[in-house]
């Protein structure tokens, strides 16, 4: 029986791929096959609570991969995880999506349920928004015709997707508040983490990452960075304009009670303050260049798993390029995201319906 083997990419020791051993690997896959048909009845969030309660309890029948699991989840360990998972069977899979779809259409997969019982294993809490793929806890990544062109989108084939941290302008914690006052920390919405199962990609287009330790900037840049005097905006895939704070704050933050230094920032789409620091802008130009300095393209394998900590990384996708520009006939690259909270108690109050979000109700905190 081989064990877990870490492998780590190029120069950040941070990012690796995690092979469980094969005994982890059949306790899921076992749990995966007997569980499917209860599932795939219910909506995403009956779904995703079964898989969690189920999850759980596999924690002691694959004690190495629930280690590894609560490694990560400390947000101190490793900031990028591809945890190779067993990759869909060839008919398993329907065709590629060409547009999102309504929860009704986007039914859990069946390779989805490793997902679910990860997530139940790591006991992290996995959401949508009512601004994204309505209603859809599950979030198809894939290439749509219509929004090639529109900047910030993941659907544009068109373009690279610059590196952000997912949902950068629903962190509000610690904004600067149109009174002057600092916004308390569950003014947030935005995810501890972003998982991304990686169900088809014939051209390979990669997904990278970038996870800056923040205290190799010059200590100039990085108290700028921790200043006011920046904005992330939200992306038109997330409802745009209408769903911007437009508040002040610090592209890197602390948690109180953890060492690390934080990161939120949408690269694609940020600004700078009309009145700060001359140098802010500097500052943020120097960090761009660290990211890309940084940056490491991802294996895209079908069944991959990505675990992304999305206070501590940034992630983007890769050009396709000309030779690799979609196909549209149901074979183009597919992959799937759910966002995720380490405690559900941070996010529940900005529930409409279970699992799903409204940043409307951030926003209207803020009045
Ligand atoms: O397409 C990708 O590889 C990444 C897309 C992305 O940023 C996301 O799903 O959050
Ligand atoms: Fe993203």
């Amino acid at each position: 029986m081989s064990n877990l083997t870490l492998d780590h990419y190029s120069h950040l020791d941070t990012v690796v791929l995690a092979k469980p051993s094969d005994h982890d690997i059949s306790v899921l896959s076992d749990t995966v096959e007997s569980l499917y048909p209860e599932l795939i009845d219910l909506d995403h969030a009956a779904a995703f609570d079964r898989m969690a309660a189920v999850g759980a309890d596999l924690r002691e029948k694959a004690p190495e991969l629930a280690e590894l699991l609560d490694k990560i989840a400390s947000h101190s360990a490793y900031k990028a995880t591809v945890l190779q998972l067993p990759p869909p069977a060839d008919d398993e899979l329907p065709p590629t999506p060409i547009d999102y779809r309504s929860q009704a259409e986007n039914t859990l997969l069946k390779v989805g349920v490793f997902r679910g019982l990860i997530l139940g294993m790591a006991g992290w809490y996995g959401y949508g928004y009512t601004s994204q793929q309505p209603g859809n806890v599950i979030n198809d990544v894939i290439a749509i015709k219509k929004l090639s062109g529109v900047h910030g989108v993941s659907a544009n084939a068109a373009a690279e997707l610059g590196l952000h941290t997912e949902d950068a302008s629903y962190n509000l914690a610690d904004a600067v508040a149109e009174d002057g006052s600092r916004l308390p920390n569950d003014y947030d919405i935005s995810p501890d983490w972003l998982t991304l199962q990686f169900l088809r990609n014939p051209d390979k287009v990669p997904t990278f990452v970038s996870a800056p330790d923040p205290n190799v900037l010059p200590d100039e840049i990085h108290a700028l960075l921790r200043e006011p005097w920046y904005i992330n905006l939200t992306n038109p895939g997330q409802g745009g304009q209408d769903n911007n704070a437009d508040l002040p704050q610090a592209l890197l933050y602390d948690i109180p009670g953890k060492p690390e230094t934080f990161i939120r920032a949408n690269t694609a789409n940020l600004i700078v303050v009309k009145d700060a620091d001359p140098k802010a802008q500097e500052a943020l130009d120097a960090f761009r260049g660290i990211l890309a300095d940084f940056a490491v393209d991802l294996p895209t394998d079908p069944g991959a798993l990505v675990l992304i900590d999305n206070r501590r990384v940034l992630h983007g996708r890769r050009n396709y390029t000309e030779a690799k520009s979609p196909r549209w006939d149901g074979t183009d690259r597919w992959q799937q995201r759910v966002v995720c909270a380490d405690d559900s108690v941070r996010v529940k109050s900005y529930e409409d319906a279970p699992r799903i979000i409204n940043p409307q109700n951030l926003l209207a905190r803020l009045k």
